[in-house]
């Protein structure tokens, strides 16, 4: 070898071991594809500060191109926003990469889940009036940061959107994540009947991505804000579409996403979007939707006024028609969505996107390793029965009632 042995010895000797460092058994709260991320707490002789932490063992062993990616991407970043990586543990004997990074407890799949079950309750939870425009703020900081590194994301989606804790000093701060394709996050509290996106859920993606568009752009990921936007208004995805269990085709269009799309948006015409008839599938969509004749009445203005009751003329409904072109040109580029007046009038976006108000979601639950069969790990996410885990809902939501009763008394 290289390295004399005794020199091997030595570095064996003084590297710190990730189990010496923290206490993590039993206390894993994802795994997906990309590997398993667990809540972790430094033991008292770590050196790292006291706190939570999340701690993902890489999928696989050594280092591969996407260990590699991920740690040569994220060292280099730092924003606030954007989900920092604070330690790489490399166990050598195992060859098993561990990243270190600071533990968000809450993410916006699982915030939007809770609120639209408690609508579906007939039990709104209050929010401050802010809550959209200071999680909107927060993500377009972020994005804009990533996009001024030439960083794309990808894959936004309200899964990857985190926020931060009660017991974390930046409580409330969203962080920019991506935890890869499977949702990464165990999810038992919402009944398996819910809108479960085990599966890659096609809702976020940009028409021209369905249309065969070849390359990323940032107009894409800028779409999926939109859509995000959207979804924290209403708590429905606004490009909701029934997936088929199985997604076997590759291709990269998919006719009834687009005919979601189409049906809340309308049909692009020639002025909207002049360089729609270059785009590889647009032969399919001229075969399968025709001339868009029977969406001419439909507009994203006539969907979230009637389904909504939001103002066309509103701040937030221009932005948000903004972002959601269909035209990837007619997009703002994150910088130009920030300078957008919904974010100069009051109320202002707060750095706390709870406003200081208590949080009402539950912790991360734990996994237990007997629920994850490792065989088929679409399945995983069925580890409860369904009756278990609204038993289980219901006694959480049962909690933030008391809370948010309590909290009306001493208001
Ligand atoms: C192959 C690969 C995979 C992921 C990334 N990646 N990219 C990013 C962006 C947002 C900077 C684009 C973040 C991550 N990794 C990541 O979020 N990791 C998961 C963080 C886990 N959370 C930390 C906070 O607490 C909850 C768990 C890059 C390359």
């Amino acid at each position: 070898a290289w390295m004399d042995a005794d020199f091997r010895r030595q570095l064996s000797a003084r590297r710190e071991r990730v189990e010496d460092a923290f206490e993590f058994e039993g206390r894993k709260v994802g795994r997906g594809s990309y590997g398993q991320v667990f809540k972790t707490k430094p033991r008292s002789c770590a050196d790292a500060p006291a706190g939570d932490y999340a701690l993902k063992q890489i999928e696989g062993s050594g280092l591969s191109m996407s260990a590699c990616r991920e740690i040569a991407l994220l060292r280099e970043l730092k924003h606030p926003n954007v989900i920092s990586l604070k330690q790489v543990y490399l166990a050598h004997e195992t060859r098993q990469i561990w990243l270190l990074f600071d533990y968000a407890e809450h993410d916006l799949w699982r915030m939007i889940n809770f609120h639209a079950s408690a609508k579906k309750c007939n039990s709104q939870v209050s929010l401050p009036p802010n809550f959209t425009k200071s999680i909107m703020h927060q993500i377009l900081c972020g994005i804009h940061y990533l996009h001024s590194n030439w960083v794309l994301h990808r894959d936004l989606k309200p899964a990857n959107i985190l926020v931060m804790g009660t017991t974390s000093p930046e409580r409330g701060r969203v962080k920019i994540a991506d935890l890869g394709l499977a949702r990464l996050f165990h999810q038992p509290l919402t009944p398996l009947t819910e809108i479960d996106p085990v599966v890659v859920t096609f809702w976020y993606r940009a028409p021209e991505l369905l249309l065969g568009a070849r390359h990323y752009t940032k107009a894409i990921d800028l779409w999926a804000i939109g859509c995000i936007m959207a979804e924290l208004i209403t708590d429905k995805p606004l490009f909701y579409c029934k997936q088929e269990e199985d997604i076997k085709t590759s291709s990269p269009y998919n006719r009834d996403q687009l005919e979601r799309i189409f049906s809340v948006m309308g049909f692009p015409s020639q002025q909207d979007w002049r360089d729609l008839p270059h785009l590889p599938k647009y032969g399919d969509l001229v075969r399968n939707f025709g001339t868009g004749q029977q969406y001419a009445r439909f507009s994203l203005g006539r969907h979230m006024s009637r389904s909504f009751g939001m103002s066309e003329t509103s701040p937030e409904f221009r932005l948000l028609s903004r972002l959601l072109a269909m035209d990837p040109l007619r997009r703002p580029s994150a910088r130009e969505a920030l300078e957008d007046r919904y974010f100069l009038e009051e109320p202002r976006p707060a750095a706390d996107v709870f406003n200081g108000f208590d949080i009402p979601y539950g912790k991360r639950d734990f996994i237990s390793d007997s629920s994850d069969n490792k065989d088929d790990p679409a399945r995983q996410q069925q580890s409860q029965p369904v009756h278990a885990s609204l038993q289980q809902y219901q006694q959480s939501h049962q909690q933030a009632l008391l809370l948010q009763q309590q909290q009306q008394q001493l208001s």
